[in-house]
């Protein structure tokens, strides 16, 4: 299990590969309503309008009467009785809570394959599914339309149980508008994975449209296929999808394992037991009747865990917390284009993202910064510094030039204020709000997300203060032993005087 925690670090949710990474499609106004769940989506390309409708599957995500109904066809259909139940929890909302003892380092769950969904399932509509195997549509894309297809046949699918237990509107950022994204996540990167997870998402939905769907409408008919029920079934892969190492690493839906909730302390993963034959977690700790057990979703970030799932931990309780640092070339820099160029040839940008930890920097910024700073005498040296600044394992990235560190320190400094300014901005304007985001169905959908961005943007800003006095701390250290030097130089000249 020691090999699989570590593979499944990114277990709940990893890379989301798009059909064909290069189809951008602009993105359109999405409205939202929450309670009764309503979407209108325009699709870019035509500006055609989808038809506004609601998602006839699903269920509120705090439904429990569908829990207990899944709960049930999964005990019938072989899932072994449960040290666990579904219930209405203040983490989460719905999660499993233990009935009985449990103990560190005990196996549970033993979901059988039979109950996992995985690209190989079996299609009720076999056609359907075999057109898309024979264009060779790829795991994500394909469990995307799998789980449209089963849903719309309603009872008639053999997880219609499992199907409608899951939320009609799973939370995430593919539901937020690109007004809301603009307004509330203007100064975090997280906006920029957003916008682009969307239009990922769109995009993908328009290639298999253009491909496939329309020309098999019988099969795939636009009522049940479209960008709405697309951006349904994606959100609940980004929200439920775990990798199975144990299964060579297959993507898969994992009723019942798929109820339980995230902790940021829990260093437990979900994986394919192959002496149980089923899907499992080791808990790390020990659990009494009544108390919520958690797994990890993987070592995330507050902005990756909003990205995908829709919720941000506490502040100062996620350990794997992190904020991206955007830094650039300055254009006027004499040697504008030679830095250009060399962090192209290593695949970067004159602007390019670093994450920063409470716990420091990346080397890899730190070279970055060389290369910003570096005076036009320093021209051969661009050339590693770039390389250092991509993150490629082959190259030697703890470079050292004593002569600029203090000029680079101060530009991450700069970096770093410039970013906690927009912070700044963006949290005295949305005045102080505590809002409990635990039960966000009681809350005005406005105030739910501009609390999320709050604790986003908090948390961020966080990380941002602490490296600003370290950075704060080195410079004064840097200067004051120059200070010190001066001195000493200067007694020595007079002394010889
Ligand atoms: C895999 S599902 C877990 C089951 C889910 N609670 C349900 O009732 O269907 C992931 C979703 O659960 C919720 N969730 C999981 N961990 C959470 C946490 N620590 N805090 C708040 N919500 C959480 C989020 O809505 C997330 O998108």
């Amino acid at each position: 299990m020691a090999e699989a925690s570590r593979v499944l670090q990114a277990a709940l949710i990893p890379n989301f590969n798009p059909f064909h990474k290069t189809h951008l499609s602009q993105l359109n106004p999405v409205t939202f309503r929450r309670n009764p769940v309503q979407c209108s989506v325009s699709t870019s390309e035509s500006t055609k309008t989808v038809v506004t409708q609601n998602i006839p599957w699903g269920c509120d995500i705090d439904s429990l009467e569908n829990a207990s109904a899944l709960q049930k066809w999964l005990s019938q259909s072989g899932l072994p009785p449960q040290k666990m139940a579904i219930e209405k929890v203040d983490v989460g909302e719905r999660g499993l809570v233990a009935l009985k003892n449990i103990r560190k380092g005990e196996k549970i769950l033993f979901v059988p394959p039979s109950l996992v969904i995985t690209a190989d399932s079996e299609w009720s509509c076999a056609e359907a599914g075999k057109l898309l195997k024979q264009n060779s549509v790829p795991d994500w894309p394909l469990l995307a339309t799998y789980l449209i297809s089963e849903a719309s046949i309603m009872e008639s699918s053999r997880w219609s149980n499992y199907i409608s237990a899951l939320p009609r509107q799973p939370y995430s950022l593919l539901y937020w508008t690109r007004e809301e994204l603009d307004r509330y996540l203007e100064a975090s990167q997280i906006r920029e994975r957003a916008i682009e997870r969307v239009t990922n998402v769109v995009g993908t939905y328009n290639d298999l449209r253009l491909r496939i769907f329309s020309k098999y409408p019988d099969l795939f008919p636009e009522e049940v296929f479209n960008l709405e029920t697309f951006r349904w079934s994606f959100g609940i892969l980004f929200s439920r999808l775990v990798r199975l190492p144990s299964m060579d690493g297959k993507f898969a839906l994992v009723p019942w394992a798929d109820m339980l909730n995230h902790s940021c302390e829990v260093e437990t993963f979900l994986d394919y037991d192959k002496s149980s034959q089923g899907v499992v977690f080791t808990t790390d700790r020990p659990y009494q009747p009544g108390e919520q057990v958690f797994i990890s979703y993987g070592k995330k970030s507050n902005g990756e865990l909003l990205l995908s799932y829709g919720f941000v931990p506490k502040e100062g309780t996620n350990p794997s917390d992190s904020v991206e640092l955007s830094v650039s070339l300055s254009k006027s820099d004499k040697c504008y284009r030679e830095k250009l160029e060399a962090l192209r040839k290593h695949g970067l940008q004159a602007s390019q993202c670093y994450p920063i930890r409470i716990t420091g920097w990346p080397l890899e910024l730190m070279a970055y910064a060389y290369l910003a700073i570096s005076p036009p005498s320093m021209s051969g040296q661009f050339e590693e510094m770039a390389a250092a600044a991509s993150n490629k394992a082959d190259t030697k990235k703890d470079l050292r030039y004593p002569e600029i560190e203090e000029e680079t320190l101060q530009f991450i400094l700069d970096s770093c204020e410039s970013s906690i300014s927009k912070y700044n901005k963006f949290i005295q304007q949305s005045g102080s709000l505590d809002l409990d985001v635990t039960s966000p169905k009681q809350l005005n959908r406005r105030l739910f997300l501009k609390q999320l961005a709050v604790d986003l943007c908090t948390s961020e800003r966080r990380i941002l203060f602490r490296t600003q006095y370290i950075l704060r701390r080195r410079l004064r250290d840097i200067r004051s032993g120059e200070l010190r030097a001066l001195k000493i130089f200067d007694g020595l000249r007079k002394f010889f005087k």
